[in-house]
């Protein structure tokens, strides 16, 4: 476990963190996500001890290493860029923890290829950084270290030098890992899909505030505020609130039919609209629209099979419909 109590961080009169407090469980894999500037970097490298707060504290099983250097606080740290040492051979790079802390060279010999299999680089023991793929590279980071074996893992979007196809195959193994060594593990991610496909628990941060954490479902069901339902997934604007454009129920209507433009009662948001877009994305279609009363614009997802049936095209006339769900008890939080 690791807690954070808090902890506020300045760099000259700009305050990066501001009384931030947070648990993250042993075991876990905990994604700090949020937008660039938010302090997910300035909160991993305090709790790494590259940075010192200027008040709070931090645990970690316990112990308070809010004073303890950073080589001393038994952590594993990954970068977005690893610096590998380029003459050194990935069996030595690998090693070089273990090298310092006057391990035997059979103890590092048989840890180094140990890991190397774990990590999906067997057999490529006596290559340099040079001749590594960026993904095989970034391995190699985790690698190197897991090697001391640390109690937590900080990892500051370590994936995020990469190409799109290769950072989701490394997100999907780097779960697969975590479930083999459950090492307490920070990811530090500006990517929701990332977090959401990864972690385990989802801390977001908004102005050096935490704004919310839990279990990725919870964050996405029962969003804290309207930062946190616009950060983890789509949003549309459907008169007075805030919903995801899933839940937005479409009914064709005629275009002369007398009825009120919109209707926010306390069960549901009901606002008349025209279709102004129809896109099919594979199994899914979305449907831009335009309030009449309002002319502003919001977007529905529907199954394929559910827009044929309504067959809409662009004119159409439609009375869009969100229920406002009883066991969202924060939904008036998202009403603008
Ligand atoms: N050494 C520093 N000196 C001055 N300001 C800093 C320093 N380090 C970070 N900051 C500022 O603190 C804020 C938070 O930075 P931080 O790197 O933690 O954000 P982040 O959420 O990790 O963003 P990104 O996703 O862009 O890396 C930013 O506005 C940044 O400019």
């Amino acid at each position: 476990m690791i807690t954070v109590t808090n902890a506020v961080k300045d760099f000259g009169d700009f305050r990066a963190l501001d009384g931030v407090s947070l648990d993250v469980p042993a075991g876990s894999l905990t994604a700090l996500l949020g937008p660039s500037g938010s302090g997910k970097s300035t909160l991993l490298r305090a709790i790494a001890g590259l940075e010192l707060l200027d008040s709070g504290t931090i645990e970690i099983e316990g112990l308070d290493v809010t004073d303890v250097p950073p080589q001393r606080r038994g952590i594993g740290f990954v970068f977005q860029h690893y610096a590998a040492f380029r003459h050194m051979t990935v069996r030595d790079n690998v090693g070089f923890g273990l090298k310092i802390r006057k391990e035997s060279k059979s103890v590092i010999r048989s840890r180094v290829d140990e890991l190397l299999d774990l990590v999906g680089l067997g057999g490529l023991q006596d290559r340099y950084p040079a001749q590594l793929s960026g993904g095989q590279r970034q391995r190699m980071a985790l690698a190197r270290a897991l090697a001391i074996q640390p109690q937590v893992m900080l990892l500051d979007e370590p994936f995020g030098a990469l190409d799109a196809k290769v950072r989701a195959e490394l997100r999907e193994w780097l779960r697969r890992l975590h479930d083999e060594v459950h090492v307490t593990t920070i990811l530090v991610t500006h990517d929701q899909e990332e977090a959401l496909d990864v972690a385990d628990h989802i801390a977001v941060l908004n102005q050096g505030r935490l704004e919310q954490v839990g279990e990725p479902t919870d964050l996405y069901d029962h969003p804290a505020n309207a930062f946190v339902m616009g950060f983890l997934g789509s949003v549309s604007r459907l008169g007075n609130a805030l919903v995801r454009p899933q839940h937005i129920h479409l009914r064709r209507i005629d275009e002369g039919v007398a009825l009120a433009h919109t209707d926010w009662s306390a069960d549901a948001v009901t606002e008349r609209a025209i279709v102004e877009r129809v896109t099919h994305l594979g199994f899914e279609t979305r449907i831009e629209l335009a309030s009449i009363g309002t002319g502003e614009g919001f977007t529905v997802a529907l199954t394929r099979a559910d827009a044929n049936v309504l067959g809409l095209s662009v004119g159409d006339h439609v009375l869009a419909t969100a229920d406002r769900d009883p066991s969202t008890a924060s939904f008036d939080d998202y009403v603008i």
